[in-house]
Formats: structure tokens, sequence, C-alpha cells
């Protein structure tokens, strides 16, 4: 496939652009070097098959065969997060290297269910996260909100059981959104149509989305919306098989949430420029790019971003739109949103002569 030049001044560009991540696992920003020390610290033993050394695990990392030959190493990765420190230092480590690359909002999913079995209290994992949050409001101006996310391989009642668990978290907003991750088939957003009705019961503004339409059909992806009632989908990469979805999703302004080194790693596509980004931008249906596991796919945000202009050749106009999107479909308040609104002017008036 043919790759365009990304040059010196357009990176400068896409890095000072201000960028919004909503699709990131906390889990899935564990790097090598973090995962071994964690490893020895809380005493734990790696299965006996797994790589032993971080470059080892790097080379392992380089492709995944499909979304479930990833999720494997991902729940072992999570097997050494056990004290609320462990929870600080990654989400920690995560905004110091996403602000580094232009990071300025941030709705952060992890999944408690992966930790839960060890004995580890949500509390905990909410505890350390949100300490690494504020550390990341005061010492960097990033903000962010936290997404629970449900694994949906796991039964349902589980699911419930462990969303009950969390009500006052969310009653007092330390959690902001619902999201359902973890192997998309064969476990359809229907199931978790309970789910959702629960925490729209918790809170009133509690804000709802689903990883859909990554491996599953677009059938997915309309479910999420009709039984869900969720108002962004996570990937929805799929999406664009149903011409009624995409006028839906462009009408209702309904953000997809696009990772494209995710989605090449997982071979979800086989080269980047297979994502139907041009056709989204040209039916009116927002997105957003995005990390998802950035330890697992090789790359933070400004690196995804970096990926599509190497494929897409976007002028700053059309990078423009795609940062007013990002902005305008996030979930932090009016007054954020006007003040990254007005960064991004800043950058484009910037920019504007030399690209
Ligand atoms: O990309 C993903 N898809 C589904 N589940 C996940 N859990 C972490 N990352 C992912
Ligand atoms: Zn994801």
């Amino acid at each position: 496939m043919p790759e365009y030049e990304c040059t010196s001044v357009m990176r400068e560009f896409l890095h000072e652009l201000p960028k919004c991540e909503h699709h990131v696992h906390l889990e899935g920003t564990l790097e090598p070097d973090l995962l071994y020390p964690l490893a020895l610290r809380n005493n734990v033993t790696l299965p006996n098959q797994f790589p032993k050394t971080v470059e080892e695990l790097e080379k392992r990392y380089v492709m995944f065969r499909d979304l479930q030959d990833f999720l494997d190493f991902y729940y072992i990765g999570c097997e050494v997060l056990l004290q609320e420190e462990d929870f600080f230092d990654l989400a920690w480590a995560y905004f110091k290297r996403a602000h580094a690359q232009g990071l300025r909002h941030a709705e952060v999913f992890f999944d408690p269910q992966s930790h839960t079995p060890r004995g580890v209290a949500i509390e905990t994992v909410v505890a350390g996260f949100k300490r690494a949050c504020q550390k990341a409001l005061d010492e960097l101006q990033v903000t962010s909100k936290l997404i629970m996310c449900l694994l949906r391989h796991l039964p349902v009642e589980e699911c419930k059981a462990t969303l009950e668990s969390s009500r006052v978290l969310f009653e007092t907003q330390q959690l902001h959104g619902l999201g359902l991750d973890s192997a998309e088939q064969p476990f359809p957003p229907e199931l978790f149509t309970e789910c959702y009705e629960l925490a729209r019961q918790f809170h009133p503004d509690v804000k709802l989305t689903a990883h859909a339409g990554e491996e599953g059909s677009a059938k997915y992806v309309s479910n999420a919306l009709d039984l869900l009632q969720v108002t962004r989908i996570d990937h929805g990469v799929r999406s664009v098989e149903d011409p009624e979805l995409v006028a839906r999703l462009a009408r209702d302004k309904t953000m997809l949430t696009i990772c494209p080194l995710s989605s090449l790693k997982l071979q979800v596509v086989k080269d980047i420029s297979d994502l139907p980004l041009t056709q989204l931008l040209e039916a009116g249906v927002p997105f957003s790019i995005n990390s998802d596991d950035p330890a697992y796919f090789g790359g933070y945000i400004l690196d995804n971003y970096v990926a599509v202009q190497k494929k897409f050749n976007w002028d700053a106009a059309t990078w423009a739109k795609v940062a007013r999107q990002a902005i305008e479909g996030s979930w932090c308040d009016g007054k954020r949103k006007d003040e990254l609104l007005t960064m991004l002017a800043a950058v484009v008036d910037k920019y504007s002569a030399l690209i």
C-alpha cells in the first residue's frame, strides 16, 4: 500500500492539535517495562509460557492473530496489578506519555472484572486511577473522565453484580460512563440491556458507550444504539456495511471512536488505508482517533494521528475538522470544550500558512 510522507511541519501541527482521546483502556497502557517490575514488586508469577523479557514480549506484540489473541495477553498483564499504587503508576505513566503527544482531554476505560477475581476491590482500582487523574489535571492540565467497562464474555449476572457494587461510584459521578468490551463475538449487545438500564437508574447523566462493529457486524452497532441506548460507539468500523446505519449515525451525530493501530494490529483491516475514514467524513459521521491499548499496539494518540496521515494525506482543514469533532463529541463540560476549541483555533491559525 502506498504511503505518504508526514512532513516535519505536519507532524508538529498534529502534535500541537489539542487532542481528545475517547478510547483507551488503562490496562492496555501497561508497557512491558512496567509489567515485569510490577510482577516482581507484587510477587506475581507469570505463566510458564509467557515471554521472560521486555524484548521477547515486545516481539510477541508485533502482530496479533485477532482480538482474542490480544486479549489473552491483556488479561495476563492485568494479573500484576494489585495495589492502589499499581493502578496509580499505570494511569500516571499513560497521562505523561499521552500528554507529551499533545493530549488535552481523555475519557479512559478500565475493566474492574479483570481485577476483582484476585480480590482487588473496585474501590482500590478507582482510588488509584482517580489520584492519577487529579495529578494529570494539576500538573499537566489534562482533563479526564473514568468509564467503567463490563467484560462481555462473562455471565450477565456477574456483570450486573459488578455494576451493583459500583452503584455509589456512579451516583457520586466518580464514574462518568459505562462501556462494554472484551471478545465481541458471540456476545452481542442485547445480552446487556438490563445492565445499561441499571446504569441509567444510577445517575440521569451517566454516559453510555459500547464496543461494537470491531469484529461484530453492523447489526451489533444498531442493537447497541437501539437496546443499550448508547450515544457513542467504540470502533464501529463495520457500520459502513449498512448504509441506513451510516445515515442514522450522521443524523444523530453519534461518534465512532476509531483506533487505527489497533485495527491494524488485530487484523480487523489489512492496511490503515482500508479504514472507512473518507466515507465517514463524506457521510458526516463524526469520529475521533484513539490509541485503544497503546502498550500492545505500538503507539499513543499522536502515533495514531501520524499513521492516519501517512495513509490518507489529509490537509490542515480536514485535521481541524477531525480535532473539532473530537472536542465536540467529548463528555466534558461546555467550558472545557470552549477552552479546547480556542486552543484549536490558535493552532490552525499558526499553521494555516505553513501547510
Ligand atoms: O480493543 C478492544 N476490544 C475489545 N476489548 C478490549 N479490551 C481491551 N481492548 C479491547
Ligand atoms: Zn477498546
